[in-house]
């Protein structure tokens, strides 16, 4: 072969390598990168809820996570008992790590939605809470001087919008003060001042950020462990396997624990969100106790060397006792191996006041360290997320917007107002 043959077939192999490689960069371009905040802030599309950034995450571990004081205290004897796998309820310690899913599963893993097309998705998923809220609030402020009757009005719009007694009274008053001292006269001097009553009612300087990042302690690599806990019903299990997904396009890899053994259907439902990423999926039996599944799944995590653990707990609210019972066992076990550096409460916003109620006990409970508030799209209620805050001192740090794989939105307090206001 003469050597201008040779170059040839040199000079071929090297531009198809570098197609190759431009393909790949071109590729992973167009997937999400969650931690990237966009350098040009988009202007709000009225009527969406549009995020600046997507979901951030931080460090789990010591440093950076110090929770409250529990308010469980961990019983030695019950701890070793739900470990060592109980023979009542829990299945033997074979059976679960039998049940790992496949490291590589057989079904293709999916894509995940670039940032741009969940944005527009997301739009207009708040019109009914906007409909109910904004229009009206608008209307009566920006007609200057309000006699007694308009105020009542702006209150009733807040409370009928689910923003709750205290939250109600605490704008208002902000409202009576400010539209004198400003001289409030044109409807665009009134969107300003109560877009900037609402959003500091969301205390937008809360850590919204989600501690599912890897910590290390003493040079050995500790995955964050993440509990998503709920009645069952308020898209539990799907918010876990859309965080999954989340942390997944953002490069991360995960283990999920499906401790929900309540509902043998919560645990398949699980699995396929798993297989769905790419992800093992640590699971027992139907009715296995809930905290050997949480503490298998974080061991298997940190045998593996995963960046996060989401355990899709257990949420049976039938007792008090019994949830605590539950839920307490679930991180006091899971607490044996390494800290709980999350606990997400996820709540229906379409239940308006039994959300609350629910939010209640879970706090007594355990440490709420972030809510997650599901099915804002199908409520006109948006007004939840300033009395859930507000009751529980946590911030909403995601909001489900629909039943889609990735309908899950970080919740940034400005971009929310201006969806109800636009
Ligand atoms: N519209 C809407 N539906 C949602 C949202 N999040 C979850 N859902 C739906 O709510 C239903 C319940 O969700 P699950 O994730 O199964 O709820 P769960 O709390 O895990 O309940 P169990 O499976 O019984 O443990 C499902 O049909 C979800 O698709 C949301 O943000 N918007």
């Amino acid at each position: 072969m003469s050597s201008t043959v040779i170059v040839i077939i040199v000079a071929v192999v090297v531009l198809l390598a570098l197609a190759v490689i431009a393909g790949v960069v071109l590729n992973r371009r167009r997937r999400i990168n969650l931690t990237e905040k966009p350098s040009v802030e988009e202007k709000p599309v009225k009527g969406g809820y549009q995020t600046g950034s997507g979901i951030s995450f931080t460090q789990g571990g010591p440093k950076t996570a110090a929770p409250p004081d529990e308010v469980v205290e961990a019983e030695p004897e019950e701890v070793e008992a739900a470990v060592e796998a109980g023979p009542e309820v829990i299945p033997a310690e074979p059976t679960i790590v039998d049940e790992v899913a496949p490291t590589e599963p057989p079904a293709p893993i999916e894509e995940i939605d670039p940032t741009e097309g969940r944005l527009e998705r997301l739009r207009g998923r708040l019109s009914r809470s906007r409909s109910a809220f904004g229009q009206g609030l608008l209307g009566l402020l920006g007609a200057g001087d309000l006699d007694e009757d308009s105020w009542t009005e702006v209150e009733d719009t807040l409370l009928l919008a689910d923003l709750g007694a205290a939250t109600t009274t605490e704008i208002v008053e902000r409202l009576r003060t400010e539209l004198v001292a400003r001289g409030v006269r044109t409807s665009d001097q009134a969107r300003t001042l109560l877009r900037e009553v609402l959003v500091d009612a969301l205390h937008p300087e809360m850590d919204r950020a989600v501690r599912a990042l890897p910590h290390e302690d003493n040079g050995t690599k500790f995955p964050a462990v993440v509990l998503v806990t709920g009645v069952n019903g308020t898209g539990k299990t799907t918010t876990t396997g859309k965080l999954a997904r989340v942390l997944v396009a953002d490069g991360r890899t995960v283990m999920l624990g499906a401790a929900d053994t309540f509902r043998a259907a919560a645990v398949e439902q699980l699995a396929t969100w798993a297989e769905r990423v790419g992800a093992e999926v640590v699971r027992g039996k139907e009715g296995a106790d809930p905290a050997a599944v949480a503490f298998d799944s974080v061991k298997r995590g940190v045998e593996t060397g995963v960046d996060a653990v989401l355990v899709d707990t257990a949420g049976r609210l039938h007792t008090k006792t019994g949830l605590m019972d539950e839920l307490g066992k679930v991180k006091r076990v899971v607490e044996k191996q390494t800290k709980v550096d999350e606990v997400l409460l996820v709540l229906d916003a379409t239940t308006g006041q039994n959300g609350l109620t629910q939010a209640r006990v879970f706090a007594e409970v355990v440490d709420i360290t972030g809510i997650v508030l599901t099915k804002l799209d199908g409520t006109a209620k948006g007004g939840i997320v300033f009395q859930v805050q507000r009751e529980l001192g946590v911030p909403v740090k995601l909001v489900g917007l629909g039943e889609g794989a990735d309908d899950l939105a970080p919740f940034e307090p400005g971009a929310f107002v201006d969806a109800l206001l636009n």
